[in-house]
């Protein structure tokens, strides 16, 4: 399994976003370091998952950008993609590690030790914990779990820990300290004024 990037670019597909222009901005910033999950709205068509995955895998094929997508693990295997991200609303770990074969990146969401360890077990092999803070960009959050929710859960995993929810530089050092491997990131990138100056600031503050 390739080494997991640090810095987690989410796409934004809400209407009025461009997630791959934002996505040609930040990949010859982050590089390697940058991981790509491609998540669509629940309207969105397999069909159209499927083609914008197919354009990202493309897009991160030069850069050795890994390429995950979000529930959908079908679109995953059939673009191309190196695994994908589930959570308590998608199959369970175990079963998406069956779909995905034991050489994918699966990613699961925890927000607690028990949930996490039990991921781990079942296969995961990162883990997505949040959110760190109250967010907008998506609906129906549970409260925020604040760097000591963060620390909870990495105290008590092996894999990278991936902290999600209104994440931006400036909470890097504090992610860090905690224990978390990285940060996933959607508005932080989609609504920066300069995209790729955001994810350098992102990647100087995660790798330094
Ligand atoms: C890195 C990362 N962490 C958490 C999530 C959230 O997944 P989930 O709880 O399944 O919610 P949806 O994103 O599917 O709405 C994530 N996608 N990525
Ligand atoms: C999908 C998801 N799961 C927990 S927070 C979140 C959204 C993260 O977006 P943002 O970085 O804009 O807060
Ligand atoms: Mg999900």
């Amino acid at each position: 399994m390739p080494s997991l990037g640090r810095l987690h670019l989410i796409t934004d597909t809400r209407p009025g976003r461009d997630p791959l222009a934002v996505l040609q901005a930040v990949l010859p910033v982050a590089r390697a370091e940058l991981v790509v999950q491609v998540r669509v709205e629940d309207a969105t068509t397999d069909r159209e998952a499927y083609d914008l995955t197919r354009r990202v895998v493309a897009l991160c094929q030069p850069y050795d950008v890994t390429c995950l997508v979000n529930d959908r693990l079908h679109v995953a295997l059939a673009a191309g993609a190196a695994g994908g991200h589930v959570g308590a609303d998608d199959l369970p770990v175990a079963a998406a590690r069956r779909v995905l074969g034991p050489a994918a990146v699966l990613g699961a969401t925890a927000r607690e030790p028990g949930s996490a360890v039990a991921a781990t077990t079942a296969g995961a092999s990162y883990l997505g914990v949040g959110p760190y803070r109250a967010t907008t960009t998506k609906d129906g959050l549970p409260p925020a779990i604040g760097a000591a929710g963060v620390q909870a859960v990495a105290g008590a995993v092996g894999v990278p820990v991936i902290a999600i929810g209104a994440v931006t530089a400036e909470h890097v050092p504090a992610l860090r300290a905690a224990g978390a491997y990285g940060v996933a990131v959607v508005g932080a990138l989609s609504g920066a004024t300069d995209p790729a100056r955001a994810a350098a600031a992102l990647i100087g503050a995660l790798t330094c």
